[in-house]
């Protein structure tokens, strides 16, 4: 279902513990669906849970979202007409929502506490039937009522469901769906300590921030006849939904933020680059018709609801990795020197920096990568791995008198250059260049030689041959 009309879209965490890649998953596509639509991404922190919750986790949660690239158009930090954009500073809102739907008579207070629901609970499991709310205070007098409220006992809130009715709506992803209210018990919008639940305040939300499109995990698919039912009751306007398959990590369970799964602060860290975690995301669970690369306003172009997925998509960092590869291959060459800054040594010329970062920037894979590199081109060579040795010794000493006499007679180019030791020495592919690649730069595989030879000066590639002559004549 392609919508041609704007959608405004939400991304709504719990400041309750990192970001990870299933949250972000979420996040990226209703950006993408706002912005390929031309509507807006609405930013609300759910800060309800005060126990779990922290400014700290909320701060981090900006950090992650804008370092993966997503902005939002209103939000706790960037204000908007919808000001709060955090829960915690809404509670009046919801006192009045609340009181409206108990001057229709839909609430009723539950004076039942954990230890008896849970006996109900096991009674009805028991009995094989689906647990819901017995309804033991529903039928309370209102004498009943106000003698427990005068002796303290705490109370919830009950939404007081009505029987015999069907709700259905169409699900963007999973089409057609109808959910019977007999299945559903009354349930808790109002807990006893005075936080609103999260079927409660979710939705008002929603319906106040002018949400047009609800897409988040299909962990919440079940919820939303229920938040369906408070909102059909307050006659406030009932968004589109749209339940994604969650995002599982390696054991085959869904991510979650209170296990600290894959956080998307830990993958930054592990040098992964932001283009390359939307490029991964957009394509678990939802399919791209390009295989290819996409910039971000290909991304937009691509996104398309009706290719939202119901199966699950598991975390496979294989695949991240490819995105990876292409991200570096991207990057600018000051993006990449930055990105590799830690691994660099000061007061390298700046033509320097460009060339080494275009010698190197195929062959790494995370900013650490670049650490052999830099010592090969700017230190001393690292002692030789014995592979290095055997090759060197293979090779013999003649080989490298040899590459010295013609490293000296040829200032051109490492082409020329090869050719030559190559026409000298009766040597051809891995035959000459494993010698020349073990005895300037100790490892046998890596970047291409020529631009990175360019680098170091002759002294020190006569050193380095030296050496290896050496080496090779057994006198090292
Ligand atoms: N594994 C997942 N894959 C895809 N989306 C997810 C996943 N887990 C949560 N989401 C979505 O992320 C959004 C924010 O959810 P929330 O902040 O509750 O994250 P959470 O990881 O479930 O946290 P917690 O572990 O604290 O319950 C919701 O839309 C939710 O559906």
């Amino acid at each position: 279902m392609t919508s041609s009309s704007p959608l405004v879209t939400r991304f709504a965490p719990s400041p309750t513990g990192h970001l990870h890649l299933g949250n972000a998953r979420t996040a990226l596509l209703n950006f993408l669906a706002a912005r390929g639509s031309g509507g807006q991404f609405i930013l609300r922190v759910e800060d309800t849970d005060e126990a779990r919750s922290s400014e700290e986790f909320m701060r981090e949660l900006f950090q992650d979202l804008r370092w993966l690239g997503l902005e939002w158009d209103e939000g706790p930090d960037v204000g908007g007409p919808h000001v709060a954009y955090r829960q915690q500073q809404r509670r009046q809102i919801y006192e009045d929502w609340l009181a409206k739907l108990d001057a229709a008579g839909l609430t009723y207070p539950c004076f039942c506490t954990p230890a008896e629901l849970n006996i109900a609970r096991k009674q009805q499991l028991a009995a094989g039937k689906p647990p819901r709310y017995a309804g033991t205070c529903r039928v309370l007098t209102e004498e009943q009522r106000a003698e427990r409220l005068v002796s303290g006992k705490p109370a919830a809130l009950r939404f007081r469901v009505p029987n015999g009715q069907v709700v259905s709506f169409v699900d963007v992803v999973h089409g057609e769906q109808r959910f019977s209210t007999d299945d559903i018990g009354d349930f808790i919008i109002r807990r006893a300590d005075g936080s609103t639940a999260f079927f409660f305040s979710n939705a008002i939300d929603d319906a106040l921030m002018g949400i047009t499109l609800v897409l988040r995990g299909d962990d919440h698919l079940t919820n939303t006849p229920r938040q369906m039912l408070i909102l059909q009751s307050l006659e406030l306007p009932v968004p589109r939904y749209a339940h994604v398959a969650l995002l599982l990590g390696m054991d085959g369970s869904p991510l979650s933020k209170r296990h600290g799964d894959l956080s998307l602060r830990d993958l930054r860290r592990r040098g992964y680059l932001p283009s390359a975690l939307r490029n991964h995301l957009v394509r678990l669970g939802h399919t791209c018709v390009s295989d290819g690369w996409l910039d971000d306003a290909a991304m937009r172009a691509e996104f398309d609801l009706s290719r939202l997925g119901r199966a699950a998509a598991k975390f496979d960092e294989a695949q991240l990795k490819h995105w990876q590869k292409e991200a570096v291959a991207r990057l600018s060459t000051d993006d990449f020197l930055v990105w590799i800054s830690a691994q660099m040594p000061t007061g390298v010329a700046t033509a320097q920096l460009g060339k080494f970062a275009e010698a190197i920037r195929h062959n790494i894979e995370f900013p650490g990568d670049a650490k052999l590199w830099v010592d090969v081109v700017f230190g001393e060579l690292p002692a030789l791995p014995a592979e290095a040795l055997t090759v060197i010794r293979e090779a013999g000493a003649d080989f490298f008198v040899t590459t010295q006499s013609v490293f000296a007679q040829i200032a051109g180019e490492f082409r020329q250059i090869a050719k030559e030791i190559g026409q000298r020495t009766g040597r051809k592919g891995p035959g000459l260049y494993m010698p020349l690649r073990a005895a300037l730069t100790g490892v046998l595989h890596g970047p291409e030689l020529g631009p990175l030879l360019a680098l170091l000066s002759s002294q020190e590639i006569t050193k380095r041959l030296e050496q290896a002559r050496q080496i090779a004549s057994g006198t090292r």
